[in-house]
């Protein structure tokens, strides 16, 4: 699944030395970091609107497009700075380990 992540993220590194009005990725480089970070901001309060109105009763669909909208833009962040989604996946990883919950799930279920 982290696949599309690396995936994209080479797509984004494709970009970098593209005119701005050849694409959106090439148009917000050309923009520069602040604009990036003001559309990071922006995605994240409208993913907790959008997370606001599920717990409401609404599309659920509106929560998981917003949340792709934050996770896009932080990708472009992190590309803008020379960085990719691995490390941040193998710092998910690492923590994920020290949790000692990657043996705790394929242990079977006790009763005791
Ligand atoms: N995943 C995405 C993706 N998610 C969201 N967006 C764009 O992000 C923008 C967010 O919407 P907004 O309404 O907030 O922004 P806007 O009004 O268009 O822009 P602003 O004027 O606010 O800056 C929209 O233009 C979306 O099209 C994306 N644009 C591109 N990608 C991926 O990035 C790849 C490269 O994109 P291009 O550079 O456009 O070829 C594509 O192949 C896609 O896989």
């Amino acid at each position: 699944m982290s696949e599309i992540l690396t995936r994209l993220h080479d797509v984004l590194e494709a970009r970098k030395g593209m005119a701005p009005e050849s694409s959106y990725v090439a148009s917000l480089y050309h923009k520069g970091l602040n604009k990036i970070l003001e559309k990071v901001g922006e995605e994240a309060v409208e993913t907790i609107l959008a997370a606001r109105d599920v717990d409401a009763g609404g599309d659920p669909q509106s929560l998981i497009s917003e949340t792709a909208d934050l996770w896009f833009h932080t990708l472009v962040m992190l590309a803008k700075l020379n960085t990719g989604p691995e490390p941040v996946l193998a710092e998910l990883e690492r923590r994920f380990g020290l949790s000692g919950l990657d043996e705790k799930a394929s242990r079977p279920q006790s009763n005791t």
